[in-house]
């Protein structure tokens, strides 16, 4: 059944920027919210702020930076959808702070990204991108120097979760022998070995592959030290993210000829839109694959994460779950029954104001039929259902907000 919100849905404006697909505006289309916005392009920073300023619901995609200050310009904002898998683009830790949950697809386009690797794998190994710049310009480079099969190749693979074990399986398919290295311990698929350092993946391997998250520990983590344990004649691709490898040492290692090639779909900067034009110490380099951060680029992943995240966002809305932010609890709650009230309580995680919020219901003699709590981080949030209908208006809502730490309330009735 569904629930009323303390807003009316034609009043919840939600936002789609990034040419997000169409899937998601069909859903909240069908879910009873007609306010959308979708834009089909990042917007700059001053635009940005302004279209935020009265959102409730915002989705992007790996373009838009959501610092703190377009955050805090946010004000009305309930909600983030990253329609992707990476969430660097946002400060996670000041959404979660005013109580703004973010959600992302973990894996809707994995298989596309792995899928373009393993082509890139091939093209490299078969030297075909410098074959194919020197036909662009009337050459004819037919000749198999420094051209290889990838059948009995050894694919090193840095990072070995969604994306790295479905590359894994894909290689081994061609007849790669594939390594990996995780920090954490993964189950290997296939015959695939786990190496117990990335200096040993390095050695070993006759073509790198980067899958590791954005963070403090993966950034800077392919230096002129690294490549120079490589094989001569290796190649790299990076579909991870761009500040993982140092661009300028990789472009030292492709001039010294210590690398033979490279791919990479991702920058330490990239264009902000069309427009704008890519800088690239690589450009140029007929033996590397510039790919303009399309690794989760295919109709099937757009589809599917159109759905995904458009599907998390409501439920957050409709419902208060919250299964599946990256940044906040994580509370799965039942659909909310039309006889109840649901109250959503998110609050800086400090002793005491579970007592407070309970008392607020107490005071007034207010049967609570159920409650959840988790807390994460600096955030606690506190789910309180009541077996009776409290219009907005009587005061609960308000005697909640006035709680110390209190981040936000919402309330569904
Ligand atoms: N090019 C694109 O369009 C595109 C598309 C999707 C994802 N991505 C990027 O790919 C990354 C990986 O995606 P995923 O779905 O496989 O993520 P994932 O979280 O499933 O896997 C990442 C793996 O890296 C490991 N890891 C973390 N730090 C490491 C380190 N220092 N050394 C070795 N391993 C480390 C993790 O333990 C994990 O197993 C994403 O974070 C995103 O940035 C890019
Ligand atoms: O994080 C991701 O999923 C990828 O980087 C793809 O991002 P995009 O949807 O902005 O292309």
């Amino acid at each position: 059944m569904n629930s009323k919100l303390s807003l009316e849905k034609d009043k919840i404006k939600i936002v789609l920027l990034e040419g997000i697909h169409e899937n998601a505006v069909k859903m909240f289309k069908e879910a009873g919210y007609s306010n959308v916005d979708h834009y089909p392009a990042a917007l700059d920073a001053d635009e940005l702020k302004s279209v935020v300023s009265d959102a409730h619901f915002l989705g992007i995609r790996s373009r838009t930076k959501l610092t703190e200050e377009v955050i805090e310009a946010a004000s009305k904002l309930t909600s983030i959808g990253c329609f992707c898998i990476g969430t660097n683009q946002v400060d996670l830790t000041a959404a979660a702070m005013r109580g703004i949950p973010v959600f992302n697809a973990p894996y809707s386009n994995t298989r596309s990204v792995a899928e373009l690797v393993l082509g890139q794998i091939i093209m490299l190994l078969r030297g075909v991108p410098q074959r194919s710049a020197a036909a662009h310009k009337g050459g004819w480079l037919k000749n198999a120097k420094g051209s290889y099969e990838a059948r009995g190749k050894t694919l090193g693979i840095i990072g070995y979760g969604h994306i790295g074990s479905q590359l894994s399986v894909l290689a081994e398919s061609l007849g790669m022998n594939v390594i990996y290295f995780d920090v954490i311990n993964k189950l290997a698929m296939g015959n695939a070995s786990a190496c117990s350092s990335m200096d040993e993946l390095l050695a070993k391997s006759d073509v790198v592959s980067l899958h590791v998250p954005a963070n403090d520990q993966t950034k800077n983590m392919i230096t002129a030290a690294e490549i120079a344990k490589m094989k001569q004649g290796a190649h790299l691709i990076n579909a991870a993210r761009g500040n993982v490898i140092v661009i300028d040492d990789l472009a030292a290692a492709l001039e010294s000829g210590h690398l033979a090639g490279a791919a990479l779909d991702v920058f330490p900067v990239e264009p902000a839109g069309k427009d704008e034009e890519f800088e690239s110490p690589l450009r140029g380099m007929d033996n590397v694959i510039l790919t303009p951060h399309i690794g989760g680029s295919t109709q099937e992943a757009q589809e599917n994460i159109g759905i995904e995240v458009a599907d998390k966002l409501i439920t957050y809305s409709d419902n208060g779950s919250t299964l599946g932010a990256v940044n906040f609890p994580e509370v799965s709650l039942p659909v909310k029954d039309r006889t109840h009230t649901r109250f959503l309580h998110i609050h800086r995680n400090v002793p005491g104001v579970l007592l407070k919020i309970n008392d607020v219901f107490a005071s007034r003699g207010i049967n609570i039929s159920g409650q959840y709590l988790r807390s994460e981080g600096g955030v606690g949030y506190v789910v309180v259902e009541v077996d009776e209908e409290i219009k907005p208006g009587a005061g609960v809502r308000k005697e909640l907000a006035a709680i110390e730490g209190t981040l936000r309330v919402r309330f569904l009735f």
